[in-house]
């Protein structure tokens, strides 16, 4: 029996358990890796890197005038098509639908055969910034003969976002079911909230906390991917360990990254460590037994044990599992 595969069951006398998995299906999205899209050196060594997604970036990383230099570098990368096959997921973060910017991006990055499997959507306040989105891509790619969806992430980064996040969340798995986009997970823009709430961003992101929390939640409850915030301060790998700890421990599933000197930290910290996986391989074997014998409490380790700490632990067996059967597995770094 597959104890942590996808959907897997198991019965014990009483009841058949059914364990599924936190997000649908599992691209990892530990490190999600901006290079500003006019910036073709940056690209380059961008998707060179073992990471697991290069975001190429329309949007705020590239100033005002060089956004005609960002849709064209990007387009000629796309067409010459991935490097290797270890090249990274690629993305392209387009501007957002109130920018003015976000109708030319589309015609341009989705104009040529090789379109990216990922976009990036920043600034989604309101369910209609997806319906207008989702149509005007469902209108671009008419007649390209493509029925593979588009992998959208969307950003979540204003006060009135944070209000709107589970019709927005709803709004998306609606439109998946007649629009060629499939909603694979929400990004915690924490410096564009900053601005929005009229703060500034302190090093332990306490002004945030709330929202942080509450993106993670409703994610889940979708069964999307959440991608924590920045950490501007690239120097700081200590404190950048910190925060990667702590966004790992409230449930974010990965996080955006500025720098090369980012990847190897957050791919690390936000993988199951080798001691969490003993930890639960050893608890799924424990709790076997231990129903097997009609026994549904009992002691591991020094700490009561049920149906909640089983599940807490495949969590855990998944995405290890899931990390390495994708080979981005840290054992690599
Ligand atoms: C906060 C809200 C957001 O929206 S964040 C997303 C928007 N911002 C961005 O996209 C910024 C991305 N990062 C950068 O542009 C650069 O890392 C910044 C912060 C400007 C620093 O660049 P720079 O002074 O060149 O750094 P460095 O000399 O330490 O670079 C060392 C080598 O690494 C390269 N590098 C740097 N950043 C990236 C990157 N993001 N992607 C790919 N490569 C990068 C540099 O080009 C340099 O390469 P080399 O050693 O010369 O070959
Ligand atoms: O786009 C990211 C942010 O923090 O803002
Ligand atoms: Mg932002």
């Amino acid at each position: 029996m597959n104890i942590c595969g996808q959907g897997s069951r198991f019965t014990s006398a009483r009841r058949t358990f059914s364990l599924l998995p936190l997000v649908r299906y599992y691209t990892p999205r530990r490190a999600v890796l901006y290079a500003p899209g006019d910036d073709s050196k940056k690209l380059h060594k961008a998707l060179s890197l073992n990471v697991d997604c290069v975001a190429m970036d329309c949007e705020d990383g590239v100033a005002v005038n060089r956004k005609d230099a960002a849709r064209t570098t990007i387009t000629k990368l796309l067409a010459k098509g991935p490097v290797s096959t270890q090249t990274p997921e690629w993305s392209v973060r387009i501007n957002s639908v109130d920018s003015g910017l976000c109708a030319d991006d589309i015609s341009s990055i989705f104009s040529g055969s090789v379109v990216p499997p990922t976009v990036l959507l920043p600034k989604v306040d309101v369910s209609e910034h997806l319906v207008w989105f989702a149509n005007k891509l469902s209108t671009h790619l008419k007649g390209k003969n493509s029925d593979k969806k588009i992998n959208l992430i969307i950003y979540i980064e204003s006060a009135k976002a944070i209000l709107n996040l589970p019709a927005i969340c709803r709004t998306a798995k609606e439109l998946s079911a007649s629009k060629p986009v499939e909603p694979v997970a929400l990004v915690f823009g924490s410096d564009d909230l900053c601005a929005s709430i009229g703060v500034t961003r302190s090093e332990d992101a306490t002004e945030v906390m709330y929202a942080r929390q509450k993106l993670v939640l409703v994610a889940k409850a979708f069964h999307l991917q959440a991608i924590d915030m920045v950490h501007i301060n690239f120097k700081d790998l200590e404190s950048l360990k910190k925060q990667c700890q702590l966004g790992a421990s409230l449930g974010y599933t990965g996080k955006q990254i500025i720098h090369p000197s980012q990847v190897q930290i957050v791919q690390e910290l936000f993988l199951p460590s080798e001691k969490q996986v003993i930890w639960a391989q050893g608890l799924v074997a424990a709790f076997q037994e231990h129903q097997a014998a009609g026994k549904g409490a009992f002691v591991y380790q020094g700490h009561m044990i049920d149906m909640p700490l089983l599940r807490q632990a495949q969590n855990i067996l998944q995405m290890s599992a899931a990390a390495k059967s994708s080979g981005h597995d840290s054992t690599k770094y």
